[in-house]
């Protein structure tokens, strides 16, 4: 597709699947790698105190990055940060409260909106691209580097409801009852998702990923409008300046035909499946050369045994010949045992 690639980490598997190439091994990367199910990452954590001031210290975000890629040897590292950085960058209040989840100041009219910055925050956004330049350096050359932002409709769920939860019933009422509003709202988010992805390319990234974890609660028509159209314009004014850059969309819930529209209508180079999405009809909607990624349930990585490796056998066979980067389903929950990422780990360079 582009020749960018190529010259940047012309050994990395994961960018010649996103090349639309079969790489000459599986590349392997998690959602969520770095995180609680590492003692390594329980103990930086307790150090640094709350969870975004990891976040915010561009050498505790790169230790923290790097430490899976240590213990594992990943294909990928992903940018140690959250998506709720973009929110918090326009001016909402961020915390997150031990066990609960992150707490917002909410944004539910032209108003509240009107309050917030037009810019991202350059105090809080350039330690993450000071944390990618960190990161870039420390990889081997043949590790990608991924950096990441939330989708609009995502980030706009947690911003119209001040937190997670309950099929994010706030912000499908705020779009059905006040579109002006909300269209205004997921038009800042586009430009700023957009100068975030732009300025992560700059400091390092090899390729990113745009987390639309909310996608599947909408209904096909506000899936469009909510979902395909923020991420087209995303992807199409982050290849204005860097041309060919590669993206990833994880559109967590969308339905075959949702995932389908979303990989020709956005231009994004592959497609994060959540481990419901039946991947062959997936495969033959969309054919060998899209790059697939996931779908592995990631209960089979806490349950072990037969359950992982049969999952994984699975989910290589069904992807053999093709450009496929093995993945979960969703982030590696934290009480994950360590002993079953090396089984998958094995298993899967093993096939
Ligand atoms: C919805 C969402 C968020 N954040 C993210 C999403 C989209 C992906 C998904 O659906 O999981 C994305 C994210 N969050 C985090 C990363 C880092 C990179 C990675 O390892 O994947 C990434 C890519 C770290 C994190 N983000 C968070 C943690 C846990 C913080 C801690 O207690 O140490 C980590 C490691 C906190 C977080 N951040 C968020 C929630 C709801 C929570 C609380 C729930 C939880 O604790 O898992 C928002």
């Amino acid at each position: 597709m582009n020749g960018v690639v190529e010259e940047c980490l012309p050994d990395s598997p994961l960018l010649q699947a996103l090349n639309g190439r079969v790489p000459a091994r599986v590349p392997i990367w998690m959602m969520r790698q770095a995180g609680r199910y590492l003692p390594e990452y329980r103990a930086l954590r307790e150090k640094a105190g709350d969870f975004l001031s990891l976040c915010y210290n561009p050498d505790f975000a790169t230790e923290v990055t790097l430490q899976p890629i240590r213990r594992f040897g990943f294909d990928a590292a992903i940018l140690f940060s959250d998506i709720l950085v973009v929110p918090h960058a326009l001016g909402c209040d961020l915390r997150f409260e031990q066990g609960e989840g992150p707490r917002l100041s909410t944004v539910t009219s032209l108003a509240d909106l009107d309050g917030l910055r037009s810019q991202l925050d350059p105090d809080k956004v350039g330690r993450v691209y000071e944390a990618v330049a960190k990161i870039r350096a420390s990889l081997p050359r043949e590790t990608a580097l991924l950096g990441f932002c939330g989708a609009p409709w995502t980030v706009a769920t947690y911003m119209v409801a001040g937190r997670g939860g309950d099929e994010q019933v706030p912000a499908r009422r705020a779009a059905y009852r006040d579109p002006v509003f909300f269209a205004a709202l997921i038009d800042r988010l586009v430009e700023a998702s957009a100068t975030y992805l732009i300025a992560q390319f700059r400091a390092g990234a090899d390729a990113v990923q745009i987390f639309d974890s909310w996608s599947g609660v909408l209904d096909p028509e506000e899936f469009r409008r909510w979902v395909v159209s923020p991420i087209r314009r995303i992807v199409s004014a982050v290849r204005a300046e860097i041309p060919g850059a590669p993206i990833i969309a994880f559109p967590k819930g969308a339905t075959l035909s949702g995932l389908t529209e979303l990989a020709f209508a956005t231009g994004v180079n592959g497609i994060g499946l959540d481990w419901t999405a039946d991947r062959r009809n997936v495969r033959a909607a969309l054919g060998a050369r899209f790059a697939l990624q996931g779908n592995l349930d990631p209960l089979r990585l806490i349950a072990g045994g037969r359950a992982l490796d049969e999952g994984i056998d699975a989910l290589m066979a069904d992807f053999r010949g093709a450009a496929h980067i093995f993945n979960l389903g969703h982030g590696i929950r934290p009480e994950t045992p360590i002993a079953h990422v090396e089984q998958m780990l094995k298993r899967v360079r093993g096939f």
